[in-house]
């Protein structure tokens, strides 16, 4: 009998190791030593040793609203290490959902590997009446073990649904199908009969797997500014006053920004902060008129702007052209 894969697994820290002080404290529990966590979850899912051999690797734990940028730096350098590990097929992290698409994002921004890499959390705590996280932990590792979901990408689990880290939000603060692909939606399910069937392939994007990690320890800075109506420059000016390398407009709607906020978004591109212009809507491309793209600024896509927001500071190691920055974003 042939052996079953192995697949790693990368505590992060969220709901999905956490603790109540009942099955009813569904809000305000305490997280737990995640190491801790993941092999109690383990033990009331014996299941999972019919699908895959686990292999625990430890990692620093917090909730994920307290994880900071270099935190996902290092993850994403010990996973790279993972998937060079010709002994691991596949990774599954589990995280905090509340910023779990960022990690995802990142990933998927400096990994370039066929092997499976899955990202899952919960939205009920572990001790909770029907939690998520027994499911969605042994989903995950069904699905980095599956042949079918090698290439395809960083993946995210939840729910039952296997989501492109490119495309996925959390669209909802507590429900169990919080998890969203915006407009482009899942790409796959976990079906009740255990198969994991995908629907759609993502298709590549520019600037997936287009970074390396190694000796990127800090990211210059980049803020998220959004816009609202009759919002005026204050927020702007005070990023670049913070030093900000690079803004990322919330744009209303198609993605405007008060005529404010733009005057002060082109006087910080004339002073040589990248500005991209996103949408506050989470879905939906924006395009930026000619007149605009002439004075630097760059259209974010259909990217959320948590995510241009990390792809900026990303590009902002290699370049400060505007040209070639549209380029990263399948905008030039
Ligand atoms: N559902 C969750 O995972 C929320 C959690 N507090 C977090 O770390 O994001």
């Amino acid at each position: 009998m042939s052996q079953l894969p192995i697949v790693a697994l990368v505590p992060t820290g969220g709901t999905i190791g956490a603790r109540g002080r009942d099955r009813l404290d569904l809000a305000f529990y305490g997280e737990l030593d995640q190491q801790h966590a993941m092999e109690e979850l383990l033990e009331v899912i014996p299941e999972v040793r019919a699908v895959a051999r686990v292999r625990p690797v430890p990692f620093r734990s917090a909730a994920s609203h307290a994880l900071q940028v270099e935190d996902v730096l290092r993850l994403a350098r010990r996973v790279v290490q993972l998937v060079a590990d010709p002994s691991v097929d596949g990774v599954v992290v589990t995280h905090g959902t509340n910023t779990l698409e960022e990690t995802a994002f990142v990933l998927a921004l400096v990994l370039s590997t066929d092997k499976p890499v899955v990202l899952t959390g919960s939205m009920r705590p572990a001790s909770g009446l029907s939690s998520d996280s027994p499911i969605n932990l042994f989903n995950a590792i069904r699905l980095a073990a599956a042949p079918g979901a090698s290439g395809r990408g960083v993946l995210v689990l939840m729910d039952d649904t296997v989501h492109s880290a490119r495309d996925v939000t959390k669209a909802s603060t507590a429900r169990l199908d919080a998890f969203r692909g915006a407009e482009l939606g899942p790409l796959g399910f976990i079906e009740p009969d255990g198969s994991v069937l995908f629907h759609h392939r993502r298709e590549p994007w520019p600037a997936e797997g287009a970074f390396s990690v190694s000796g990127l320890a800090a990211l210059p800075r980049v803020d998220v500014v959004m816009s609202y109506l009759g919002a005026d420059a204050s927020l702007i000016d005070a990023s670049v006053r913070a030093g900000a390398a690079g803004i990322v407009s919330a744009g209303t709607g198609a993605g405007f920004p008060t005529p404010a906020e733009q005057a002060a978004l082109e006087a910080a591109a004339d002073g040589g902060v990248v500005v991209v212009q996103a949408s506050r809507t989470g879905s939906g491309r924006v395009g930026v008129s000619p007149a605009v793209m002439a004075r630097g600024i760059v259209s974010a896509g259909n990217l959320a702007p948590v995510k241009a927001r990390l792809l900026l500071m990303l590009v902002l190691t290699r370049t400060h052209d505007p040209r070639r920055v549209a380029e990263y974003f399948g905008c030039a």
